[in-house]
């Protein structure tokens, strides 16, 4: 990284637009967009925008009523708005395996060596995660045995929202593979939706040969164990983790993702801002696990993800040295109003934005969506020359994202609506780090 963006350039390049990409999205197929070679009139942008946002509102509520998956709630929770609790994600596996670590460390920003002290879990642990979404994480002394008649099994499976299988990869696995395989089988039985994630953790230290080697293996064993025992159509995913990079961060981003009933209106949300800032690739963070909620359709590299994470580590750190009390924090956390085509947004907005040129000629750029939530984009320098039209375009993207959010209701989003058991609860959380940071979109640090 070499320095932050103080100035404005020259205008730029027409966006790095696929439409081979775009058009494998069938809400932007409804929008019926002309082939576009240069970056759009901001007037324009906004139409779209207000248009996807408003046919993928539509798309929501026809979904909710036909898709069974929908109906019954996903992953067997009812739908948003309706449930009864906040989803579960219940992280399970053998003695040492890794799962309180893990926890710590995603939400609980836990320095990865630190874990080497932590004690072994003897009671379930409930901890309640307040973010952009309200969930659990349960985390399982790795001893018990949940699947004995002893346990209320619909009580600990019930609003599920993901079973997480934490397999240690540096240990012998069969014991673990044999437990994760009868849990699955009873499960399958009462909770057929049910979402399961395995962790191959700790491969850190193991060759990229012996890891995809130990997956192929455990995905073949329990794809033949759940055959044999009458379960071909299992959906299991499997991930390749470890605290000591950013792979636990990617893994849950996706566990979370599958969460998300809105996560096809957000992926096109942001199709549509990158084909028209020409952006090469935008994350939505979740800041304070740096979990991503959603990306554009272009494959995720990993280099671009873990940049973008670290850029937030670094805005983060900087706004806990410089930042300072906003004047007034819940304005901050109202919509946007909408800005007439050619305006300058930077008065009405106080969301925190901030640019870093790179060595090899990108840009990285991060907006601020709420006190959640940030945006991050991965750009050549030519396209940031025209930041205004960026900007433009963010904020018409902020207002898209909202109305999605406000109809989905089981997301919370930084909408101010007065005072409720929510805030109060928030009240005793610590400062949001956007009303501490300093580094703003005008440029420069105040
Ligand atoms: N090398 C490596 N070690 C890890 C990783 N994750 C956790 N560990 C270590 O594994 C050990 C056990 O971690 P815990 O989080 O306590 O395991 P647990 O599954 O919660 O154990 P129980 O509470 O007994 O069920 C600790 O010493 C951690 O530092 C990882 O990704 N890589």
């Amino acid at each position: 990284m070499t320095s932050f963006y103080t100035h404005l350039p020259l205008p730029a390049d027409p966006p790095n637009t696929s439409p081979e990409r775009r058009s494998s999205y069938s809400l932007e197929r409804f929008l019926q967009e002309p082939e576009q070679k240069e970056l759009s009139p901001a007037s324009s942008i906004e139409a779209r925008y207000l248009d996807t946002a408003e046919i993928a509102l539509r798309h929501k509520r026809m979904q909710d009523q036909q898709s069974p998956v929908n109906s019954m709630g996903a992953y067997g929770l009812p739908p948003p708005g309706q449930q009864r609790g906040r989803p579960r994600l219940l992280l399970m596996g053998q003695r040492r395996s890794g799962k309180s670590s893990i926890s710590s460390v995603v939400f609980h920003k836990m320095p990865p060596m630190e874990t080497l002290f932590l004690e072994s879990t003897t009671k379930i642990q409930k901890d309640p995660i307040h973010s952009f979404m309200d969930f659990q994480v349960w985390d399982f002394p790795g001893q018990l045995d949940y699947l004995d008649d002893t346990f209320d099994f619909d009580n600990i499976f019930g609003e599920l929202g993901a079973l997480i299988w934490v397999i240690d990869a540096q240990d012998e696995i069969l014991d673990p593979l044999s437990r994760l395989h009868s849990t699955i089988i009873a499960l399958q039985r009462s909770y057929p939706m049910i979402n399961i994630e395995v962790f191959i953790h700790k491969v850190d230290g193991l060759s990229d040969e012996y890891k995809l080697d130990t997956m192929r293996d455990i995905m073949q064993r329990t794809q033949d164990e759940l055959a044999d025992a009458g379960f071909d159509n299992v959906q299991i995913s499997y991930h390749l983790t470890s605290i000591y990079d950013h792979s636990i961060f990617e893994a849950f981003s996706k566990v979370i993702q599958k969460l998300l009933p809105q996560l096809g209106t957000l992926e096109n949300l942001l199709n549509v801002l990158c084909s028209n800032s020409g952006i090469e690739k935008a994350f939505l963070f979740d800041v304070l696990s740096k979990i991503y909620i959603a990306t554009d359709s272009s494959p995720v590299d990993v280099q671009s993800y873990e940049i973008c994470s670290d850029f937030i580590d670094v805005i983060v750190d900087v706004s806990e040295i410089y930042g300072y009390d906003r004047k007034n924090p819940d304005e901050a956390a109202q919509p946007s109003p909408p800005v007439s085509p050619g305006a300058a947004p930077a008065e009405n907005t106080q969301e925190v934005s901030s640019i870093i040129k790179l060595q090899n000629g990108m840009v990285l750029y991060l907006r601020e969506i709420n006190k959640f939530l940030a945006l991050i984009c991965l750009m050549r320098k030519e396209s940031i020359e025209k930041k205004g039209l960026v900007d433009y375009n963010v904020q018409i993207f902020q207002n898209a994202l909202q109305r999605v959010f406000e109809l989905g209701g089981g997301v919370r989003v930084a909408l101010a609506q007065g005072p409720d058991e929510e805030e109060q609860q928030e009240a005793a959380h610590p400062e949001p780090w956007y009303r501490r940071l300093c580094v703003e979109g005008s440029g420069g640090a105040n």
